[in-house]
């Protein structure tokens, strides 16, 4: 496991007029204001760790700050997340002008007080690069002794002995750097810690728990599962496989998707299983049915967590959280929005996790140009569907609409017209589902209809706009569904359609238009902010056909 460390002051509370000049050395405006200060600091280390030498404490062996820092740790979680003066950082001020003041013990000094004096200052060093890196990458953590984060991916074999085949895989895929959630989530997991994390839609999650999977998991299996990974819906556990296979490519991993047909199978005593992927019903009925052993499961990924914490998939999940009985095993959990509430039943059964958010907890990505539209009445929305499609058809675009019914409508109505139209919904059969997903990913379909079904986790490269014409049900509804666009930090478009039903709602979209940098109209944000239940209001009929 890692040495390197940040929990030290985690809580230590920072009086901003007392520390008036350590707080001005570590105000910063942005990267190159960082880089100078981290040269100011770097210059300034000299004179600190003169004094470290002196301190009785050094000489002790023995880390009073330790003792100080655990006795607050996690008190300032709230102040975290505002991205203030970073967290170790701020406590090296407090620990500087506190305790060099303090007493100073004699000169003598044998060589294992040297040794561990210049092993606090290393240490020293290292929590304010990483504090400072942190920053630059919109990263915080909490936890106990949070690993460093990962400067490029080139820091996976030098400092986890990375096999080469993984690097090679990354660079056949073209990724260069890593992404934030990447440089955070990755040395977490794989210096053996559970994890919560939060980052954005389209901003790398996926690669973030499936490397360090590969990277621990080393040598095929023999028998049984050893990681599982579980996801909202079927085409987002098939995208996981699949990427999960990208990244293994030349190494002859067991990778298997959880299939109705596999479920069916029956007898899985033989099975051989590096990672399994599956969504929590399909896995709960072959744990059931087949006697699928997960006690050896070394990982376990909750992706899409809030998603699988709903009622409806969250007793599901309970049996398979419980089926992985490996008291060893690594949970981790994954999605761009992740409530409180997540958390706080995550915590229950999580051990001593590190928390990481990338940028602001359930907000939209910023690279989403995003805009409301007034369409009056069902009427309206067709009509103004099918004239931004005259005027600016622009492929791939994503339609959302409210339900399946609502789905097959949408496709009726507009199937007759010049457009590469198709529709997906929890109604069509797995091979339709498949069809639909692969057709939309090779450009031959322009214009996707759905559900809610594919707006989690999918990753169809390019989407240029999703349009919800049917108001999402809720704010992280709209977070995931907009998130189809602006991957991976291309530009995309979200428009959304909202008639007189949809108001009182509004001021929740607005509020995550805004902290992602949008605009929205002063009205709208005079609106009182009301507490959304899931909003799927009855809406008149699409269709414009005469009942037969
Ligand atoms: N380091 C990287 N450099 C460049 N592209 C990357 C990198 N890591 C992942 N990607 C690409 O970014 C895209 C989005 O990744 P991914 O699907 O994992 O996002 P996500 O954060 O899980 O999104 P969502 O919240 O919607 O599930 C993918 O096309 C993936 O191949």
């Amino acid at each position: 496991m890692e040495k390197d460390s940040s929990f030290l002051f985690g809580g230590i509370s920072f009086n901003r007029k007392k520390f008036a000049s350590d707080f001005n050395r570590f105000k910063w405006k942005n990267t190159a204001d960082l880089a100078e200060k981290l040269q100011l600091i770097e210059k300034e280390h000299e004179t600190i760790d003169n004094s470290l030498e002196k301190l009785e404490f050094v000489k002790n062996g023995k880390s009073e700050m330790e003792d100080e820092a655990n006795t607050s740790v996690g008190k300032k979680r709230k102040r975290k997340e505002k991205g203030t003066v970073s967290d170790s950082v701020e406590g090296f001020a407090v620990f500087k002008s506190s305790k060099l003041k303090k007493e100073v013990a004699s000169e003598e000094n044998d060589q294992s007080v040297n040794e561990l004096v210049e092993g606090k200052k290393e240490y020293f060093r290292q929590l304010e690069r990483d504090a400072i890196f942190r920053k630059m990458h919109n990263i915080h953590v909490s936890g106990s002794n949070v690993p460093s984060p990962l400067h490029s991916f080139a820091e996976l074999r030098s400092r986890y002995k990375c096999r080469s085949y993984l690097l090679r895989n990354l660079a056949e895929l073209g990724f260069k750097e890593p992404t934030p959630i990447q440089r955070q989530a990755i040395p977490v997991l794989l210096s053996g810690r559970e994890c919560f994390a939060s980052a954005p839609t389209g901003s790398g999650k996926t690669f973030a728990f499936v490397f360090p999977i590969l990277m621990k998991l080393k040598h095929t299996s023999k028998d049984g599962v050893r990681a599982v990974i579980l996801s909202p819906t079927r085409e987002l556990a098939s995208q996981t496989t699949r990427e999960c296979r990208k990244l293994a490519k030349g190494k002859k991993f067991y990778i298997r998707l959880m299939t109705k047909q596999l479920a069916k199978s029956g007898d899985f005593s033989k099975l051989r299983c590096d990672v399994l992927v599956s969504t929590p019903l399909r896995l709960k009925f072959a744990i059931r049915k087949g006697k699928l052993d997960l006690s050896r499961a070394e990982f376990l990924v909750l992706d899409e967590s809030d998603k699988l914490f709903e009622p409806g998939m969250l007793e599901q999940v309970d049996f398979v959280v419980k089926a992985c009985t490996n008291p060893s095993i690594l949970r981790s959990l994954f999605s761009a929005t992740l409530p409180d509430i997540v958390e706080e039943r995550a915590r229950t059964i999580m051990h001593d996790a590190v928390r990481v958010i990338i940028g602001r907890k359930n907000s939209a990505s910023e690279t989403i140009k995003q805009k409301l539209v007034y369409v009056g009445s069902e009427e309206g929305k067709l009509l103004a569907l099918r004239q931004s499609f005259a005027e600016s058809l622009n492929p791939p675009v994503l339609v959302f609409v409210q339900n399946k019914e609502r789905a097959k409508e949408l496709h009726d109505e507009l199937k007759l017209e010049d457009i590469r139209l198709d529709v997906i919904h929890s109604d069509l059969s797995q091979i339709q589902r498949e069809n639909a997903v692969d057709n939309f990913r090779a450009g031959k379909t322009w214009v996707l209809i759905a559900t809610d079904v594919v707006a989690r986790g999918m990753d169809f490269k390019g989407v240029n706009c999703v349009i919800n014409y049917d108001f999402p049900d809720a704010a992280a509804a709209y977070i995931h569904r907009i998130g189809r666009s602006g991957r991976a930090g291309r530009r995309g478009e979200a428009i959304t359609f909202y008639t007189e039903a949809d108001i009182p709602f509004l001021r929740n979209i607005a509020n995550v238009i805004t902290s992602s940098g949008g605009e929205v109209p002063e009205w709208i944000m005079s609106l009182t902010k009301k507490k959304w239940r899931k909003h799927r209001p009855r809406r008149e009929t699409i269709s414009t056909q005469p009942d037969i």
